[in-house]
């Protein structure tokens, strides 16, 4: 709950370190759900009791029965969102939601068809966008903006830490006025976003080893806590891919285990600093019975503009970066995660 300190924290739980996701309540009495809190978008939403038998990703899933919470509100506008990894479409209704111990009536939408692929390998519910007002679909105020406007946190941000090892318990936290100290070292470095309204900054370079190959002329990254990996344009994820060594298959880039220790760092040029993954942070070693696996969390995708082109810094940067979201001041602060 709000400790009134003005921080309300949320424990996250870690699914093999692509996945994160916390506890929300919806309704009275309290539905639960679990929801990735996603900076890449600014809606709720979770599946809905009258979700199609056949949506197999929704029937799987906890769902919300307005029927069962007297405070439900009918509203019935379509709504339909996309991501870089499956779409939704539903319905909007309006109920109290309950994040942090802090309750808010919000207009959500209930899903009613969500994309199986790969929605069915989704471990959590649903969506809690906590990008700003200007991406919300339908125009409908964000959780985090309607927080704000209760005036009960300490300061307008939100942080996250993100747990890299799945053993590690919690697997992650979200704190909704503040920052935890327990979870990142020294201090944090800021940098501004974008006047676009989105959690985007400048991105000065994107180097391996000490050779900064991409990006030198600047270009735009999203850090986006709904994203499991790294994605950068098509072209140059392919370049820094080969100059690993990494090759493509249909499960995305591997190496060979043996090669991991011996792999360069990739850097990020973010405001004045420089923020460096190494093999730890960018390989996902998976031991399989054949034989362990190890994958490169790098994807290529190309955004078109005017969004893009860009560079998105998912999960594996976020769990290296502890990273606060600065509504007040409209920038990001980066800080070593414990
Ligand atoms: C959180 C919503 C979202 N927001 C933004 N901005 N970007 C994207 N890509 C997503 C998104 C949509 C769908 C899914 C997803 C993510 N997943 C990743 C959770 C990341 O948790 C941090 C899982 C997954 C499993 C297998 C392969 C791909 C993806 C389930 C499916």
């Amino acid at each position: 709950a709000d400790n009134n300190n003005g921080t309300a924290p949320t424990p996250l739980t870690n699914y093999l370190d692509t996945q994160y996701f916390g506890e929300i309540s919806i309704g009275s009495p309290a539905q639960m759900f679990n929801v990735v809190f996603d900076t890449g978008s600014a809606n709720l939403w979770v599946p809905s009791q009258s979700c199609s038998p056949f949506s197999t990703a929704c029937f799987t899933h906890n769902r919300y029965d307005a029927s069962h919470s007297r405070t439900y509100v009918e509203n019935g506008t379509g709504f339909s969102i996309r991501y870089a990894s499956g779409n939704v479409r539903g319905f909007l209704s309006e109920d109290v939601v309950v994040v942090g111990g802090i309750p808010v009536v919000q207009v959500f939408a209930e899903a009613t068809s969500l994309s199986a692929m790969p929605f069915i390998f989704a471990k959590f519910d649903g969506v809690l966008g906590m990008g700003y007002p200007d991406v919300a679909i339908d125009g409908i105020t964000p959780v985090f903006d309607r927080i704000m406007s209760q005036h009960v946190l300490k300061e307008e941000v939100f942080s996250v830490y993100y747990s890299r090892d799945p053993k590690h318990s919690p697997g992650g936290e979200l704190v909704l006025g503040g920052t935890d100290p327990n979870y990142y070292t020294g201090n944090f470095n800021y940098v501004k976003t974008k006047d676009t309204g989105k959690w985007e900054v400048i991105m000065k370079g994107v180097s391996v080893g000490t050779h900064t190959m991409f990006c030198a002329e600047g270009c735009t990254a999203v850090i986006d806590t709904g994203s499991s990996y790294i994605t950068g344009p098509a072209s140059s994820v392919s370049v820094l891919m080969e100059t690993i060594g990494a090759e493509l298959d249909e499960s995305g880039y591997k190496v060979n285990c043996d090669t991991v220790k011996l792999l360069p760092s990739v850097t990020f040029h973010l405001g004045g600093q420089e923020y460096s993954l190494t093999h730890e942070d960018y390989i996902l070693w998976q031991s399989h019975i054949e034989g362990d696996v190890c994958s490169v969390t790098f994807r290529g995708l190309d955004v078109p503009p005017p969004t893009g082109p860009l560079w998105i810094l998912g999960a594996n940067f976020i769990a290296r970066y502890y990273t606060e979201f600065d509504r007040k001041h409209n920038r990001i602060g980066f800080a070593t995660a414990v």
